[in-house]
């Protein structure tokens, strides 16, 4: 058996080119900004493919050279879409500016280094090599949310379609005589356009994986949040609640619970709509999300009923963390709603007899009743 260059390469578009239609077809219009990301980069990847293929075709130098630099061009900017698709998915990543300096770079340089031959395959192969090598280490680093294995599977063709390139990029530089073109028979072309054609297909597979578990993660925060307010509702409750409340008994850390329910409602709804009920929620919510740090868990527990854990927080300053709260509705509800607005409080400190969230959960609902009971529009515990 005997592998062609020639043949590699025209199979390698063949697939690429079936990918690039297919895929805009299968992924549908709406998309994530990265699935798009992913997506454009193949297209554009197809595209400066097929314009090397024609640029060894071409007679008059300047189409030649021309071609040859788009071709360069497309290869840069796919793979700084494909670090755009990656920053989305697995959140920042280091070597964005670098990466896309690269992408303008490649083609530049090759154009100006286009009579060399040597140089200008040294320096495209170069170039693109050291993108590969960002795009490596992006899939990996900082962890992320999304922890599919689908990033080892794209590290592995970023990997060996970086070692391959840097190979080939030797062999135009100091030994053009055993590379003397895109379809040169060398082993390491050879294996080039071999591996060329498993990475496009493996990649591809890896990035349809990471876009459904994008939207499976999306799916999991939607039910987990109330819609009215984008707080947590009682299942993301129950989910964040209970790590953060075991993490706080484990370590025997301050833990505190604040049940809050909002005053009157009913008269609200009565009285002004549901629309204006609605309303009022919202506006708690928002002066909730606006005074929570990273570590407390906030929900709407149901109707006008609304929770906060707060880690290391003492009975002191969950005190003051409320009268902040109540401060800020009595200048925000008359200005926001056009009526004021309160609300009482019920507070539990995590005890040694609370064995689960739920035991602190009773005892800050108890002391909502008292702050009910005593008049309203306080904090009880
Ligand atoms: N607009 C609106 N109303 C809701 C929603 N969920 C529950 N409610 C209403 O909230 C009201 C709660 O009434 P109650 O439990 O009597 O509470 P309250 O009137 O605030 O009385 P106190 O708590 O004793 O001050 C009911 O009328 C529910 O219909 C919602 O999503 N939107």
């Amino acid at each position: 058996m005997s592998l062609d260059p020639q043949t590699l390469l025209v199979v390698s578009v063949t697939n690429l080119l079936a990918l690039a239609v297919l895929l805009p077809v299968i992924m549908g219009k709406r998309l994530s900004p990265a699935a798009r990301a992913a997506r454009l980069s193949l297209i554009v990847h197809a595209g400066a493919w097929i314009a090397v293929i024609l640029s060894e075709q071409v007679a008059p130098d300047w189409a030649n050279r021309l071609l040859s630099t788009l071709s360069m061009a497309g290869y840069g900017t796919s793979h700084w879409l494909l670090f755009r698709a990656l920053s989305e998915w697995l959140g920042e990543r280091a070597g964005g500016r670098l990466l896309g300096g690269l992408a303008i770079a490649l083609p530049i340089g090759y154009l100006l280094l286009f009579d060399s031959y040597s140089a200008r395959v040294g320096w495209a192969n170069l170039l693109i090599a050291l993108q590969l090598a960002i795009l490596c280490y992006a899939t990996l680093r900082p962890r992320s949310a999304l922890r599919g294995s689908w990033r080892f599977a794209l590290l592995t063709c970023f990997a060996t379609m970086g070692v391959l390139t840097l190979a080939r990029g030797v062999l135009g530089a100091f030994y053009p005589e055993l590379y003397p073109n895109f379809a040169a028979p060398h082993p390491v072309n050879v294996a080039s356009l071999l591996v060329a054609n498993v990475a496009m297909v493996l990649a591809n597979v890896s990035l349809l994986v990471a876009w459904r578990e994008e939207a499976e993660l999306r799916l999991e925060a939607l039910v987990l949040t109330d819609p009215l307010t984008t707080l947590l509702n009682r299942r993301g409750w129950e989910k964040h609640g209970e790590r953060t409340f075991a993490l706080a008994r484990r370590h025997n850390q301050p833990l505190a619970l604040l049940s809050f329910d909002l005053d009157h409602f009913k008269a609200i709804n009565d009285q002004r709509g549901h629309e204006a009920g609605d309303a009022a929620l919202r506006l708690f919510g928002k002066l909730l999300h606006s005074q929570q740090r990273q570590e407390d868990v906030v929900a709407r527990i149901g109707g006008e009923e609304f929770c906060a854990l707060l880690p290391l927080a003492g009975n002191a300053a969950t005190q003051r963390y409320d009268a902040r709260l109540r401060r800020l509705l009595a200048d925000m509800a008359p200005a926001e709603l056009g009526y004021p607005l309160d609300f009482s409080t019920g507070l539990a400190c995590l005890e040694s007899g609370d064995t689960t969230l739920e035991d602190l959960r009773r005892r800050s609902d108890a002391a909502l009743y008292r702050a009910k009971a005593a008049g309203r529009g306080q904090l009880s515990e």
